[in-house]
């Protein structure tokens, strides 16, 4: 009870005395009626099945924790001896805790690295700013990460080291923590360099060995591609020899026939004025490639004019290949002049080259060309206009650039009005025509033919002969001498052959030489007009004028006579 200070109780005392018994009895309420013996006896029974539970379970948790030391244990010597460094580190990078593995890498005793900045053993500032990101990506949540780095120990020495980081999440309660795994890598990094040396070097050697055998290659491949151009010029070279070789072959062959029939190529005679316009027209159109028409009577001299334009034309180092139309047979002249394949017709044995092959790039000369039979006249002016054609028996057309000569005796005007002569094929021929005048309107050529060959006729027989009298040559001058200077030709050589002694002596009787008035040609008013007046001017000495003259034997007035004379080409 409270007592005042003079001993006397309180009055508060007795409401806390009040108070105490109220809560005496209200606990004394709560609890249960004491218990009876057997209520009593059951739970002291179940307060000791309770304990023994209690002890049992005891026991499993004490083994259980043993267990769990056991495997705490195993698991923190895989962890401790694990063949890579492992490490917790905190959000700034500082090491929480390390395996042994991880401080062995680090040259540092794990008691001494709790604690420690990962960063400190990074080498290097860029090192360290690779690590900082590294670590920041792996905290922004991006994932394992992983980068290389080059980390340094405390006793100085390097190694290369392979970092992956992952953050390990908050249910795992070791919120905002980054587990990082080191492995050593500097052997394998220094054998991945070595290997990538070395593969360098075997790509480079590789590359190399291949430019080498690239080129090689190219050059074997051009070297191939020289060996089948120099085999295809070979071929081509061959087939040229051997085109050139038959050519070589049927031109000497041609002009062994040429040489043998005795050809006079030297210059022409004569210095008549007719001659001499002659070879003004020669030295105009030679060095041309004009065609050429050559007309004149037999014997005047046109294959010795077609020879002069030949010689002094560009093409004279080409052969002059000459076809007489009428010396070979109709049937013939088309292979003649176009060549023939083997088999073209019968007895067309072997193949053979035809004139305009073996012209090309000189002169053909088509003598005698009126004498070309109507069917070859196309194709002749086909190859006038194209230089095409074809040889018998083959499709192939072939073109040559040959230089056109043609000669004719005949009037080829007469004959294409006689439909035997292509009006088109004489245009083309006479592109540009030169008219030899026979031998009896240029009798000052006479003299001098005569003695050309007498010259030339003593040089071949050895005689020596060097007169030839006045009266042989006044024969020959009033002689009208159809055969032309080929026939002159002829009497002089026979005459050189019957002469004895220095003196030409001309045997034969020169009415001999005229042919039976019905042999001869029937000729045209106009000829008959001018034989007579050569005739008669001979026989008055080429006088004109007077009671001698050859105007008063005509009944002609002398100017008419001379107009005449101008017209028909008379002259001395
Ligand atoms: N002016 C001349 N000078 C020298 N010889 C000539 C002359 N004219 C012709 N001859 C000679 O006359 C002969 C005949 O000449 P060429 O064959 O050239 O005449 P052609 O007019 O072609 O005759 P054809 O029409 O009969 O073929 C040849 O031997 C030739 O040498």
């Amino acid at each position: 009870m409270a007592i005042d200070k003079n001993n006397k109780p309180l009055a508060t005392s007795g409401r806390l005395r009040r108070e105490a018994e109220a809560q005496l009895r209200a606990k004394t309420a709560a609890q249960p009626p004491p218990l009876n013996l057997a209520e009593a006896q059951r739970l002291l029974h179940e307060l000791e099945v309770h304990q023994i539970e209690l002890e049992m379970q005891n026991v499993e948790l004490r083994s259980a924790r043993e267990e769990l030391e056991v495997a705490h244990t195993k698991y923190a010597e895989l962890f401790d001896f694990a063949p890579l460094g492992y490490f917790i580190l905190d959000q700034r990078g500082r090491i929480q805790e390390a395996n042994l593995a991880g401080a062995q890498l680090l040259g540092i005793e794990r008691s001494r690295l709790v604690g420690k900045i990962l960063s400190r053993f990074i080498e290097e500032d860029e090192g360290r700013a690779a690590f900082a990101a590294h670590l920041e990506k792996v905290l922004r949540g991006e994932g394992v990460q992983c980068c290389e780095l080059t980390l340094r120990r405390p006793d100085g020495t390097r190694f290369h080291g392979l970092l992956q980081s992952a953050s390990v999440d908050a249910s795992e309660s070791l919120d905002g923590r980054v587990l990082t795994s080191i492995i050593d890598d500097t052997d394998n990094r220094k054998l991945r360099l070595k290997l990538k040396k070395a593969q360098a070097m075997l790509e480079e050697t590789v590359a190399a060995r291949t430019a080498e055998l690239t080129q090689a290659n190219a050059h074997l491949v051009q070297e191939v591609e020289q060996h089948k151009r120099a085999k295809e010029s070979l071929k081509e070279a061959f087939s040229q020899i051997q085109q050139l070789s038959e050519r070589l072959q049927a031109e000497n062959v041609h002009l062994q026939q040429e040489v043998s029939r005795e050809y006079d190529f030297g210059e022409i005679i004569g210095h008549s004025d007719a001659m001499s316009y002659v070879f003004f027209r020669v030295e105009q159109v030679a060095p041309q490639d004009a065609t050429v028409l050559l007309l004149g009577e037999t014997g005047t001299g046109k294959g010795l004019v077609a020879r002069a334009i030949h010689n002094r034309s560009a093409r004279k180092d080409r052969p002059m290949i000459t076809v007489n139309c009428t010396a070979l047979p109709a049937n013939l002249i088309e292979s003649e002049l176009f060549g023939r394949e083997k088999g073209a017709f019968t007895g067309a044995n072997a193949r053979q080259m035809g004139r305009f092959e073996l012209a090309d790039g000189g002169t053909i000369f088509l003598d005698e060309i009126g004498e070309m039979p109507l069917e070859l006249q196309v194709k002749l002016l086909r190859v006038i206009q194209d230089g095409e054609f074809e040889r018998l028996g083959s499709p192939r057309t072939l073109k040559v650039n040959v230089r056109i000569i043609a000669a004719s005796n005949r009037n080829l005007e007469e004959e294409i009005r006689a439909g035997r002569f292509r009006e088109d094929l004489f245009y083309r021929l006479s592109v540009f025509p030169i008219t030899i005048p026979p031998l009896r309107q240029r009798t000052d050529d006479i003299e001098l033919l005569v003695r050309y060959f007498v010259a030339k006729y003593t040089k071949k027989t050895g005689k020596k002969i060097d007169t030839v009298p006045k009266e042989t040559l006044e024969l020959f001058l009033r002689y009208h001498w159809p055969g032309n200077v080929r026939e002159l030709e002829n009497v002089i050589e026979r005459a050189v052959i019957t002469s004895q002694g220095p003196v030409l002596q001309v045997l034969d009787r020169f009415d001999a030489f005229r042919k039976p008035e019905e042999e001869q040609d029937l000729k045209s008013l106009g000829d008959l007009e001018r034989d007579h007046i050569v005739q008669v001017l001979q026989k008055t000495g080429w006088r004109i004028e007077g009671p001698k003259g050859a105007a008063l034997l005509l009944g002609l007035n002398p100017s008419t006579l001379r107009a005449r004379m101008r017209k028909y080409g008379i002259q001395r």
